[in-house]
């Protein structure tokens, strides 16, 4: 008899009474956030309030002071940065981070783990994705972000929205467990932030990562997340259902100095 697949558990990522310091800057403090049953989080906060910081220590660019980060009971803090990328921890960049002088086709494909290691230590940065198989996953992600038509162009020199679903698309290049991704509507117009919760969502369905989502842009934020996460000044000041945290008085005030509804920004 056939076996039906059984759908892999969603990652369960667990950040517990994480706190980091820069000499007398406290950025985190004993922040916890216990991301079982995975979907889209919403990270929001003001200027400063620590939201990068976190995603630096769990995508092993900061080391916190104290505290643990897990996946699947698993410390990851004393991984390195491709064993994170291994275990299924992929992130994107505020300020992107692409190789520029490489093409798209490239750049995407350095986000496949195959690429990934030829990447690792070697001079010149030959082009993965020799493999029929692996060509074709490039493409396939190529396609799925409107990006084939800029396939050979080098990443250098192409509209900020473009580079941002070629990192985009980069991190989805490993099949992520977990997606973490800051501010990806940052510069982008609204005709692109409507598009970018479209893939978001269309990437969970498909994937089933769990994404944990810095973002500024409310109407994305409200559009995509089961769930908000609200950090001030290091610290966790709510956390629970998009329906309530938009209308929390302490988040409001945090955002607005007091107002109606976080959807007004
Ligand atoms: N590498 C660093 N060295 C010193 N201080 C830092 C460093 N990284 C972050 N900080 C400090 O930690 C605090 C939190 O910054 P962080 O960038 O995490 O905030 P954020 O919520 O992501 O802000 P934004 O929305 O502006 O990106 C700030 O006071 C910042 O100046």
């Amino acid at each position: 008899m056939p076996s039906t697949p059984v759908a892999a558990p969603p990652a369960h990522l667990r950040i517990d009474r994480l706190t980091l310091e820069f000499g007398g800057v406290r950025a985190l403090s004993e922040v916890s956030i216990d991301l079982a049953g995975g979907g889209i989080i919403g990270l929001i906060g003001p200027n400063g309030a620590g939201k990068t910081s976190l995603l630096n220590c769990i995508s092993g660019f900061y080391r916190p002071t104290s505290g643990d980060v897990t996946l699947d009971g698993r410390s990851v803090l004393d991984m390195r940065r491709h064993q994170l990328a291994g275990q299924g921890i992929a992130r994107t960049f505020q300020n992107l981070a692409l190789f520029g002088e490489m093409s798209v086709y490239d750049n995407v494909a350095a986000g496949a783990p195959r690429g990934r290691r030829r990447l690792r230590g070697v001079p010149g940065l030959r082009p993965p994705g020799t493999g029929a198989a692996e060509r074709d996953a490039v493409w396939a992600m190529l396609e799925r972000f409107d990006l084939v038509q800029h396939a050979r162009h080098p990443a250098h020199g192409l509209p900020f929205g473009t580079l941002k679903r070629v990192e985009f698309a980069r991190a989805l290049m490993a099949r992520p467990r977990v997606l973490l991704l800051d501010e990806p509507a940052g510069g982008l117009t609204h005709t692109e932030v409507d598009e970018l919760g479209g893939l978001i969502t269309d990437v969970v369905r498909d994937l089933a990562p769990v994404v944990l989502l810095i973002e500024h842009h409310m109407g994305l934020i409200l559009s995509v997340c089961s769930r908000i996460v609200v950090m001030d000044s290091g610290r966790t000041i709510a956390d629970g259902p998009t329906e309530q945290v938009r209308h929390d008085p302490a988040v409001i005030s945090a955002y607005l100095g007091g107002g109606a509804d976080l959807a007004a920004r």
